[in-house]
Protein backbone atom coordinates (compact mmCIF):
# COMPACT_ATOMS: atom_id res chain seq x y z
CA UNK A 1 0.00 0.00 0.00
CA UNK A 2 2.20 3.00 -1.44
CA UNK A 3 -0.33 5.80 -0.14
CA UNK A 4 -3.17 4.16 2.45
CA UNK A 5 -6.59 4.65 1.93
CA UNK A 6 -8.97 7.05 3.98
CA UNK A 7 -12.51 5.02 3.95
CA UNK A 8 -15.44 6.71 3.60
CA UNK A 9 -17.17 3.09 5.15
CA UNK A 10 -18.69 5.20 8.14
CA UNK A 11 -22.68 4.93 7.61
CA UNK A 12 -22.37 1.34 6.51
CA UNK A 13 -20.26 0.86 9.99
CA UNK A 14 -23.26 2.63 11.80
CA UNK A 15 -25.84 0.37 10.25
CA UNK A 16 -24.06 -2.68 11.55
CA UNK A 17 -23.24 -1.04 15.09
CA UNK A 18 -27.12 -0.36 15.13
CA UNK A 19 -27.93 -3.95 14.50
CA UNK A 20 -25.35 -5.22 16.96
CA UNK A 21 -26.55 -2.88 19.27
CA UNK A 22 -30.27 -4.57 19.14
CA UNK A 23 -28.99 -7.74 21.35
CA UNK A 24 -29.86 -5.92 24.62
CA UNK A 25 -31.56 -6.65 27.62
CA UNK A 26 -34.64 -5.42 27.52
CA UNK A 27 -35.44 -2.35 25.26
CA UNK A 28 -33.91 0.83 27.04
CA UNK A 29 -36.19 3.23 26.75
CA UNK A 30 -33.03 5.46 26.70
CA UNK A 31 -31.89 3.86 23.91
CA UNK A 32 -28.87 2.33 26.09
CA UNK A 33 -27.28 -1.17 25.96
CA UNK A 34 -27.01 -3.27 28.15
CA UNK A 35 -25.02 -7.09 27.30
CA UNK A 36 -23.67 -8.61 30.06
CA UNK A 37 -21.18 -12.20 29.76
CA UNK A 38 -22.88 -14.78 29.31
CA UNK A 39 -26.74 -13.99 28.85
CA UNK A 40 -29.05 -14.24 25.77
CA UNK A 41 -28.02 -11.04 24.18
CA UNK A 42 -24.29 -11.58 24.58
CA UNK A 43 -24.90 -15.14 22.73
CA UNK A 44 -26.86 -13.46 20.20
CA UNK A 45 -24.50 -10.96 19.43
CA UNK A 46 -21.55 -13.28 19.28
CA UNK A 47 -23.62 -15.43 16.61
CA UNK A 48 -24.06 -12.17 15.14
CA UNK A 49 -20.24 -11.29 14.91
CA UNK A 50 -19.26 -14.86 13.87
CA UNK A 51 -21.79 -14.20 10.87
CA UNK A 52 -20.32 -11.16 10.20
CA UNK A 53 -16.65 -12.29 10.18
CA UNK A 54 -17.56 -15.22 7.97
CA UNK A 55 -19.00 -12.65 5.26
CA UNK A 56 -15.84 -10.56 5.56
CA UNK A 57 -13.86 -14.41 4.43
CA UNK A 58 -12.32 -14.72 7.59
CA UNK A 59 -12.17 -18.34 9.59
CA UNK A 60 -13.47 -18.34 12.95
CA UNK A 61 -13.83 -20.09 16.01
CA UNK A 62 -14.24 -19.62 19.76
CA UNK A 63 -12.44 -20.43 22.23
CA UNK A 64 -13.05 -21.62 25.70
CA UNK A 65 -14.69 -19.14 27.72
CA UNK A 66 -16.40 -17.75 24.59
CA UNK A 67 -13.83 -15.17 22.99
CA UNK A 68 -14.78 -14.74 19.08
CA UNK A 69 -11.76 -15.10 16.91
CA UNK A 70 -11.69 -14.25 13.05
CA UNK A 71 -8.28 -15.35 11.17
CA UNK A 72 -7.14 -14.14 7.88
CA UNK A 73 -4.57 -16.94 7.53
CA UNK A 74 -0.88 -15.47 6.60
CA UNK A 75 1.53 -17.32 4.16
CA UNK A 76 4.20 -17.56 6.79
CA UNK A 77 3.39 -19.53 9.74
CA UNK A 78 6.70 -19.16 10.98
CA UNK A 79 5.70 -15.56 11.99
CA UNK A 80 3.66 -14.23 14.97
CA UNK A 81 -0.01 -13.52 14.36
CA UNK A 82 -1.15 -10.07 14.23
CA UNK A 83 -4.01 -9.22 16.36
CA UNK A 84 -6.92 -6.68 17.09
CA UNK A 85 -10.18 -6.46 18.32
CA UNK A 86 -11.98 -5.32 21.64
CA UNK A 87 -14.75 -6.76 23.80
CA UNK A 88 -18.34 -7.18 22.79
CA UNK A 89 -19.42 -6.66 26.94
CA UNK A 90 -21.11 -3.74 27.89
CA UNK A 91 -21.91 -1.53 31.15
CA UNK A 92 -25.57 -1.73 32.12
CA UNK A 93 -27.40 0.72 29.98
CA UNK A 94 -24.19 1.91 27.74
CA UNK A 95 -23.35 2.90 25.13
CA UNK A 96 -23.45 1.60 21.25
CA UNK A 97 -19.60 1.62 20.37
CA UNK A 98 -17.49 1.16 23.75
CA UNK A 99 -15.75 -2.35 22.34
CA UNK A 100 -18.09 -2.90 19.75
CA UNK A 101 -16.85 -0.40 17.32
CA UNK A 102 -12.99 -2.15 18.12
CA UNK A 103 -14.92 -5.16 16.60
CA UNK A 104 -16.65 -3.89 14.07
CA UNK A 105 -13.71 -1.93 12.76
CA UNK A 106 -11.34 -4.58 12.84
CA UNK A 107 -13.44 -6.36 10.94
CA UNK A 108 -14.08 -3.77 8.68
CA UNK A 109 -9.80 -3.70 7.97
CA UNK A 110 -9.53 -7.01 7.32
CA UNK A 111 -12.16 -7.54 5.04
CA UNK A 112 -10.52 -4.51 2.93
CA UNK A 113 -7.49 -6.05 3.53
CA UNK A 114 -8.27 -9.47 1.79
CA UNK A 115 -10.20 -8.17 -0.79
CA UNK A 116 -7.68 -5.35 -1.70
CA UNK A 117 -4.31 -6.76 -1.20
CA UNK A 118 -5.02 -10.87 -0.49
CA UNK A 119 -2.96 -13.01 1.44
CA UNK A 120 -0.82 -11.28 4.27
CA UNK A 121 2.51 -12.86 5.12
CA UNK A 122 1.45 -12.52 8.97
CA UNK A 123 -1.56 -13.99 9.62
CA UNK A 124 -4.54 -11.18 10.95
CA UNK A 125 -6.66 -12.02 13.69
CA UNK A 126 -9.74 -9.85 14.90
CA UNK A 127 -10.65 -10.67 17.97
CA UNK A 128 -14.39 -10.67 19.75
CA UNK A 129 -13.59 -10.86 23.60
CA UNK A 130 -16.28 -11.97 25.91
CA UNK A 131 -15.70 -9.30 28.98
CA UNK A 132 -14.13 -6.63 29.75
CA UNK A 133 -16.07 -4.51 31.94
CA UNK A 134 -17.01 -6.54 35.01
CA UNK A 135 -20.41 -5.22 34.84
CA UNK A 136 -22.21 -8.95 36.07
CA UNK A 137 -19.13 -10.89 37.99
CA UNK A 138 -16.60 -8.90 40.01
CA UNK A 139 -13.84 -9.86 37.85
CA UNK A 140 -12.74 -7.88 34.35
CA UNK A 141 -10.82 -8.82 31.77
CA UNK A 142 -12.07 -12.32 31.82
CA UNK A 143 -11.61 -12.63 27.83
CA UNK A 144 -8.11 -10.94 27.20
CA UNK A 145 -7.63 -12.21 30.79
CA UNK A 146 -7.81 -15.93 29.78
CA UNK A 147 -5.81 -15.36 26.18
CA UNK A 148 -2.77 -13.73 27.89
CA UNK A 149 -2.65 -16.35 30.62
CA UNK A 150 -3.78 -13.70 33.70
CA UNK A 151 -6.73 -16.41 34.57
CA UNK A 152 -7.42 -19.79 34.08
CA UNK A 153 -11.22 -20.42 32.61
CA UNK A 154 -12.06 -22.74 35.24
CA UNK A 155 -11.18 -19.90 38.22
CA UNK A 156 -14.79 -18.54 37.97
CA UNK A 157 -16.55 -20.75 40.60
CA UNK A 158 -16.22 -18.40 43.26
CA UNK A 159 -17.40 -15.29 41.28
CA UNK A 160 -21.04 -14.54 41.52
CA UNK A 161 -23.18 -11.93 40.36
CA UNK A 162 -25.93 -9.82 42.01
CA UNK A 163 -28.47 -13.20 41.84
CA UNK A 164 -25.88 -15.80 43.01
CA UNK A 165 -25.31 -17.00 39.58
CA UNK A 166 -21.74 -18.17 39.37
CA UNK A 167 -19.23 -17.24 35.99
CA UNK A 168 -18.46 -20.81 35.76
CA UNK A 169 -22.12 -21.91 35.60
CA UNK A 170 -23.15 -19.00 33.40
CA UNK A 171 -20.45 -20.15 31.51
CA UNK A 172 -21.40 -23.44 30.86
CA UNK A 173 -24.99 -22.69 30.39
CA UNK A 174 -23.73 -20.55 27.43
CA UNK A 175 -22.14 -23.52 25.95
CA UNK A 176 -18.49 -22.25 27.15
CA UNK A 177 -16.28 -23.73 29.69
CA UNK A 178 -16.35 -27.33 28.53
CA UNK A 179 -13.74 -29.85 28.51
CA UNK A 180 -12.44 -30.48 24.61
CA UNK A 181 -13.14 -27.00 23.86
CA UNK A 182 -9.96 -24.68 22.12
CA UNK A 183 -7.46 -23.37 25.21
CA UNK A 184 -7.49 -19.51 25.23
CA UNK A 185 -4.02 -18.89 25.96
CA UNK A 186 -1.68 -17.50 22.84
CA UNK A 187 1.34 -17.72 22.65
CA UNK A 188 2.00 -17.10 19.14
CA UNK A 189 1.19 -13.31 19.17
CA UNK A 190 3.13 -10.56 17.82
CA UNK A 191 1.49 -7.71 18.25
CA UNK A 192 -1.86 -6.01 19.14
CA UNK A 193 -3.82 -3.87 18.25
CA UNK A 194 -6.96 -1.86 19.64
CA UNK A 195 -9.10 0.71 18.05
CA UNK A 196 -11.79 2.13 20.91
CA UNK A 197 -13.57 5.89 20.91
CA UNK A 198 -12.15 7.82 23.15
CA UNK A 199 -14.71 8.19 25.50
CA UNK A 200 -13.75 11.49 27.07
CA UNK A 201 -13.32 14.99 25.24
CA UNK A 202 -9.97 15.82 24.81
CA UNK A 203 -10.00 14.97 20.88
CA UNK A 204 -13.25 17.21 20.66
CA UNK A 205 -11.75 19.33 22.63
CA UNK A 206 -8.34 19.57 20.71
CA UNK A 207 -9.94 19.22 17.44
CA UNK A 208 -7.88 16.25 16.50
CA UNK A 209 -9.41 13.30 14.27
CA UNK A 210 -7.65 10.86 15.79
CA UNK A 211 -5.55 9.73 19.44
CA UNK A 212 -2.13 7.61 19.78
CA UNK A 213 -2.77 6.32 23.36
CA UNK A 214 0.82 6.53 25.25
CA UNK A 215 -0.76 4.81 28.52
CA UNK A 216 -3.60 3.70 30.42
CA UNK A 217 -4.10 4.44 33.79
CA UNK A 218 -3.66 2.12 36.68
CA UNK A 219 -6.99 0.85 38.40
CA UNK A 220 -8.26 -0.32 41.72
CA UNK A 221 -11.63 -1.90 42.61
CA UNK A 222 -13.20 -3.04 45.75
CA UNK A 223 -16.05 -4.07 47.50
CA UNK A 224 -16.45 -2.29 50.78
CA UNK A 225 -19.08 -3.88 53.23
CA UNK A 226 -20.57 -2.18 56.15
CA UNK A 227 -22.25 -4.40 59.07
CA UNK A 228 -24.24 -1.97 61.88
CA UNK A 229 -27.60 -3.21 63.60
CA UNK A 230 -31.20 -2.81 61.06
CA UNK A 231 -33.84 -1.15 63.56
CA UNK A 232 -37.14 0.64 63.62
CA UNK A 233 -36.72 3.99 61.67
CA UNK A 234 -38.98 5.61 63.94
CA UNK A 235 -38.46 4.07 67.74
CA UNK A 236 -34.34 4.55 67.36
CA UNK A 237 -33.12 7.68 68.69
CA UNK A 238 -30.49 9.26 66.55
CA UNK A 239 -27.66 8.96 69.21
CA UNK A 240 -28.49 4.96 69.37
CA UNK A 241 -28.51 4.10 65.94
CA UNK A 242 -25.82 2.04 64.30
CA UNK A 243 -26.60 3.19 60.73
CA UNK A 244 -25.15 1.28 57.69
CA UNK A 245 -26.35 3.97 55.28
CA UNK A 246 -24.74 6.95 57.51
CA UNK A 247 -22.05 5.39 57.66
CA UNK A 248 -21.62 4.83 53.95
CA UNK A 249 -22.43 8.46 52.82
CA UNK A 250 -19.98 9.91 55.30
CA UNK A 251 -17.23 7.28 53.57
CA UNK A 252 -18.18 8.32 50.43
CA UNK A 253 -18.59 11.99 51.02
CA UNK A 254 -15.02 11.54 52.02
CA UNK A 255 -14.08 9.54 49.29
CA UNK A 256 -14.93 12.69 47.35
CA UNK A 257 -13.27 15.13 48.89
CA UNK A 258 -9.80 13.14 49.04
CA UNK A 259 -10.15 12.56 45.55
CA UNK A 260 -10.47 16.25 44.19
CA UNK A 261 -7.94 17.04 46.34
CA UNK A 262 -5.27 14.22 44.79
CA UNK A 263 -4.21 15.40 41.24
CA UNK A 264 -5.14 13.82 38.29
CA UNK A 265 -6.65 10.93 40.21
CA UNK A 266 -10.38 9.96 39.42
CA UNK A 267 -12.57 7.68 42.17
CA UNK A 268 -16.31 6.92 41.92
CA UNK A 269 -19.18 5.05 43.88
CA UNK A 270 -20.85 3.10 41.81
CA UNK A 271 -22.75 0.58 43.22
CA UNK A 272 -24.61 0.91 46.66
CA UNK A 273 -26.45 -1.95 48.16
CA UNK A 274 -28.34 -1.58 51.04
CA UNK A 275 -30.17 -4.39 53.87
CA UNK A 276 -33.33 -4.77 54.23
CA UNK A 277 -33.74 -1.60 51.93
CA UNK A 278 -36.73 -0.96 53.71
CA UNK A 279 -38.04 2.78 53.93
CA UNK A 280 -39.11 2.06 57.72
CA UNK A 281 -35.79 0.58 58.60
CA UNK A 282 -32.51 1.19 59.08
CA UNK A 283 -30.07 -0.41 57.06
CA UNK A 284 -28.12 -2.73 59.09
CA UNK A 285 -25.37 -3.92 56.14
CA UNK A 286 -24.01 -2.16 53.25
CA UNK A 287 -21.96 -2.80 50.58
CA UNK A 288 -20.46 -0.18 48.26
CA UNK A 289 -18.12 -0.58 45.41
CA UNK A 290 -14.97 1.22 44.48
CA UNK A 291 -13.47 2.23 41.29
CA UNK A 292 -10.08 4.32 41.82
CA UNK A 293 -7.71 5.14 38.97
CA UNK A 294 -4.33 6.88 38.72
CA UNK A 295 -1.36 7.31 35.88
CA UNK A 296 0.94 6.42 38.40
CA UNK A 297 1.11 3.28 40.92
CA UNK A 298 2.77 4.94 43.69
CA UNK A 299 -0.28 7.31 44.32
CA UNK A 300 -2.72 4.95 43.19
CA UNK A 301 -1.45 2.78 46.37
CA UNK A 302 -0.83 5.91 48.59
CA UNK A 303 -4.78 7.03 48.38
CA UNK A 304 -5.49 4.03 48.60
CA UNK A 305 -4.15 3.36 52.23
CA UNK A 306 -4.97 6.82 52.93
CA UNK A 307 -8.16 6.42 52.09
CA UNK A 308 -8.31 2.69 54.18
CA UNK A 309 -7.28 4.31 57.16
CA UNK A 310 -9.77 6.80 57.15
CA UNK A 311 -12.90 4.61 56.56
CA UNK A 312 -10.98 2.63 59.69
CA UNK A 313 -11.24 5.35 61.87
CA UNK A 314 -15.00 6.36 60.77
CA UNK A 315 -16.41 2.63 61.36
CA UNK A 316 -14.81 2.73 64.47
CA UNK A 317 -16.06 5.76 65.69
CA UNK A 318 -19.82 5.14 64.45
CA UNK A 319 -19.36 1.18 66.52
CA UNK A 320 -19.50 -1.02 62.64
CA UNK A 321 -18.14 -3.57 60.90
CA UNK A 322 -15.97 -2.78 58.28
CA UNK A 323 -14.61 -5.27 55.54
CA UNK A 324 -13.01 -3.94 52.32
CA UNK A 325 -12.15 -6.82 49.52
CA UNK A 326 -10.54 -5.65 46.53
CA UNK A 327 -11.46 -7.54 43.20
CA UNK A 328 -9.45 -5.69 40.42
CA UNK A 329 -5.90 -4.19 40.66
CA UNK A 330 -4.01 -3.22 37.28
CA UNK A 331 -1.03 -1.21 37.43
CA UNK A 332 -0.51 1.91 34.75
CA UNK A 333 0.67 0.49 31.33
CA UNK A 334 2.88 1.84 28.86
CA UNK A 335 1.86 1.23 24.58
CA UNK A 336 4.73 0.33 22.39
CA UNK A 337 6.33 3.16 21.56
CA UNK A 338 7.39 2.31 18.25
CA UNK A 339 4.07 1.17 17.11
CA UNK A 340 3.22 4.94 18.59
CA UNK A 341 5.06 6.83 16.03
CA UNK A 342 4.56 4.20 13.50
CA UNK A 343 0.58 5.47 14.29
CA UNK A 344 1.83 8.92 13.81
CA UNK A 345 2.94 8.38 10.40
CA UNK A 346 0.09 6.83 9.29
CA UNK A 347 -2.03 9.67 10.45
CA UNK A 348 0.36 12.17 8.71
CA UNK A 349 0.08 9.92 5.49
CA UNK A 350 -3.77 9.94 6.01
CA UNK A 351 -3.63 13.86 6.56
CA UNK A 352 -5.53 12.83 9.87
CA UNK A 353 -4.93 15.16 13.00
CA UNK A 354 -3.77 13.71 15.89
CA UNK A 355 -2.39 13.79 19.58
CA UNK A 356 -0.47 11.26 21.94
CA UNK A 357 -2.20 10.84 25.06
CA UNK A 358 -3.32 8.63 28.16
CA UNK A 359 -6.41 6.34 28.59
CA UNK A 360 -8.43 6.93 31.81
CA UNK A 361 -10.68 3.88 30.71
CA UNK A 362 -9.73 0.68 31.36
CA UNK A 363 -9.00 -1.65 27.94
CA UNK A 364 -8.01 -5.48 26.84
CA UNK A 365 -4.79 -3.94 25.52
CA UNK A 366 -3.16 -3.45 28.54
CA UNK A 367 -3.01 -7.11 29.57
CA UNK A 368 -1.22 -7.65 26.10
CA UNK A 369 0.97 -4.88 26.66
CA UNK A 370 3.11 -6.81 29.03
CA UNK A 371 3.62 -9.47 26.12
CA UNK A 372 3.69 -8.23 22.95
CA UNK A 373 4.22 -4.77 21.51
CA UNK A 374 0.74 -3.13 21.81
CA UNK A 375 -1.04 0.00 20.75
CA UNK A 376 -4.45 1.93 21.27
CA UNK A 377 -5.83 3.77 18.52
CA UNK A 378 -8.63 6.79 19.78
CA UNK A 379 -11.35 7.90 17.85
CA UNK A 380 -13.25 11.06 19.29
CA UNK A 381 -16.45 10.98 21.49
CA UNK A 382 -19.49 13.23 21.28
CA UNK A 383 -18.56 15.64 24.42
CA UNK A 384 -16.66 13.01 25.85
CA UNK A 385 -19.42 10.74 26.88
CA UNK A 386 -19.10 7.05 27.19
CA UNK A 387 -21.15 4.39 29.19
CA UNK A 388 -24.17 6.09 28.36
CA UNK A 389 -26.84 5.79 25.80
CA UNK A 390 -25.41 9.50 24.34
CA UNK A 391 -22.17 7.76 23.47
CA UNK A 392 -21.59 8.92 20.07
CA UNK A 393 -19.08 9.47 17.43
CA UNK A 394 -19.86 10.21 13.82
CA UNK A 395 -19.52 7.91 11.00
CA UNK A 396 -17.08 10.07 9.31
CA UNK A 397 -14.94 9.66 12.88
CA UNK A 398 -15.41 5.48 12.83
CA UNK A 399 -14.02 5.61 9.57
CA UNK A 400 -11.18 7.41 10.22
CA UNK A 401 -10.04 4.96 12.97
CA UNK A 402 -10.50 2.12 10.46
CA UNK A 403 -8.25 3.56 8.16
CA UNK A 404 -5.47 4.20 10.25
CA UNK A 405 -5.98 0.69 11.60
CA UNK A 406 -5.80 -0.96 7.95
CA UNK A 407 -3.01 1.15 6.77
CA UNK A 408 -1.21 0.49 9.70
CA UNK A 409 -2.15 -3.65 10.10
CA UNK A 410 -1.06 -3.52 5.49
CA UNK A 411 2.09 -2.30 7.07
CA UNK A 412 2.82 -4.62 9.86
CA UNK A 413 1.33 -7.87 7.89
CA UNK A 414 1.78 -7.39 4.22
CA UNK A 415 5.55 -6.02 4.63
CA UNK A 416 8.57 -7.27 5.10
CA UNK A 417 9.70 -6.15 8.39
CA UNK A 418 13.28 -5.04 8.91
CA UNK A 419 14.94 -7.40 11.08
N1 LIG B 1 -13.21 0.87 27.87
C1 LIG B 1 -13.80 0.84 29.07
O1 LIG B 1 -14.81 1.49 29.30
N2 LIG B 1 -13.22 0.05 30.03
C2 LIG B 1 -13.88 -0.06 31.28
N3 LIG B 1 -13.56 -1.32 31.84
C3 LIG B 1 -12.47 -1.62 32.55
N4 LIG B 1 -12.28 -2.88 32.88
O2 LIG B 1 -11.65 -0.77 32.86
C4 LIG B 1 -13.56 1.09 32.20
O3 LIG B 1 -14.24 1.14 33.22
O4 LIG B 1 -12.70 1.92 31.88
ZN1 LIG C 1 -16.56 0.47 29.02
ZN1 LIG D 1 -14.09 -0.48 26.28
Amino acid sequence: MDQPVRFDMGSELWLLLEKLATFTEGTEATGGVTRLLYTQPWKEAQAFLAETMTEAGLDVRFDKVGNLFGRLQGSNPDVPVILTGSHIDTVRNGGKLDGAYGIMGGIAALKYLKETHGTPIHTLEVVSFCEEEGSRFPIAYWGSGNVTGLFDPHSGQELLDVEGTSLQSAMEASGFGLRGQPDCKRGDLGAFVELHIEQGVILERMAKQIGIVEAIVGQRRYSVSLRGEANHAGTTPMNMRSDAMACAAEMIVRLELLAARAAALVATVGRIQAAPNIPNVIPGTVEFTLDIRHDNEGTLSWFCDYLFQEYEDIANRRGLGLAITPWLATTPVPMDRSLAEQIEQVCGKLSLSHRRMFSGAGHDAQLFSPICPTAMIFVPSKAGISHSPDEYSSPEQLSDGVSVLASLLYEMAYEEQAT
